[in-house]
């Protein structure tokens, strides 16, 4: 029987190492890559959700939701807020209420991120951005949310979540709704698999690629969930060095 290709964890550098060479060498634009891993993540964000309304599961905190609860996607200023963008696009598809909660500044975004708030913007999906001075009301929202993804930061993260996303992390894990990563939780250390300092705590982490070598630690392990592998199209060949044995 045919099995999917299985890679070995990888670093953050050694992954946005074979991302880079599919862009530079292989000629796969980041954009394509990008479309890959949103389109990815939402059908298994739409895939979770549907799970969590089968009759065993329904008295889940996803499945009590009312039938119109957004899924809020927190993005901040990188490829990972990108992937946000795509993925609300794509979950709109699939029939999902959807809104973007942006946390940073749009003009501040550059390269495929911004082309995908763009293309966000035109399609005219819902998106906010917040501030300090609308936070008791994002509490309510999250609060009621049919499910909180962070796409706040991905492998370009460093070092302890700075502000305003320490507070916002640290208000969604006090909180019961279900809780989806876009790649990495933000604020975990995806080599060392220690959480500097506040950290998302994911129900389910879909990464790209491969697992990173910090989610086998059990430091991680608190904030990781269930991990699913998002492939994103990344050539068979530019893989063969990482193949898992
Ligand atoms: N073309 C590509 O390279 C692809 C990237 N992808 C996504 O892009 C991600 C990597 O994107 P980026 O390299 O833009 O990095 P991130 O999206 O992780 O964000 C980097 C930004 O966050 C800021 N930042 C770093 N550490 C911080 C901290 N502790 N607190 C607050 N802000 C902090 C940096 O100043 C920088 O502006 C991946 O994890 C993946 O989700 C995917 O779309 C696949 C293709
Ligand atoms: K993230």
């Amino acid at each position: 029987m045919m099995s999917e290709l299985s890679v070995r964890p990888l670093s953050a550098a050694e992954v946005r190492g074979i991302d880079r060479t599919a862009i530079e060498e292989y000629g796969m634009t980041g954009l394509v890559l990008m479309e890959n891993a949103g389109r990815g993540a939402a059908e298994r964000i739409h895939r979770r959700l549907a799970e969590a309304t089968l009759p065993e599961e329904a008295n889940s905190p996803a499945a009590l939701k009312s039938a119109d609860s957004p899924i809020l996607i927190l993005c901040g200023k990188g490829n990972n807020a990108g992937d946000g963008y795509v993925l609300a696009r794509h979950l709109q598809l699939l029939g999902h209420s959807v809104e973007i909660l942006q946390f940073a500044d749009p003009r501040q975004l550059s390269g495929d991120a911004a082309a995908n708030w763009s293309i966000a913007t035109h399609a005219e999906i819902p998106a906010r951005i917040v501030g300090p001075d609308s936070w008791d009301r994002l509490r309510h929202d999250l609060a009621t949310a049919a499910c909180v993804v962070d796409a706040l930061l991905g492998t370009g993260g460093s070092g302890p979540l700075r502000e305003p996303y320490a507070t916002i992390v640290g208000m969604v894990n006090q909180l019961s709704v279900l809780k989806i990563a876009i790649d990495i939780p933000s604020g975990l250390d995806c080599d060392t698999g220690v959480a500097l300092g506040n950290c998302f705590a994911a129900d389910l982490t879909l990464t790209f690629v491969a697992e990173k070598i910090g989610f086998q630690l059990p430091s991680s392990k608190p904030w990781i969930g269930e991990v699913v592998v998002v492939p994103i199209g990344v050539p068979a060949k530019l893989l063969a060095g990482v193949i898992a044995a």
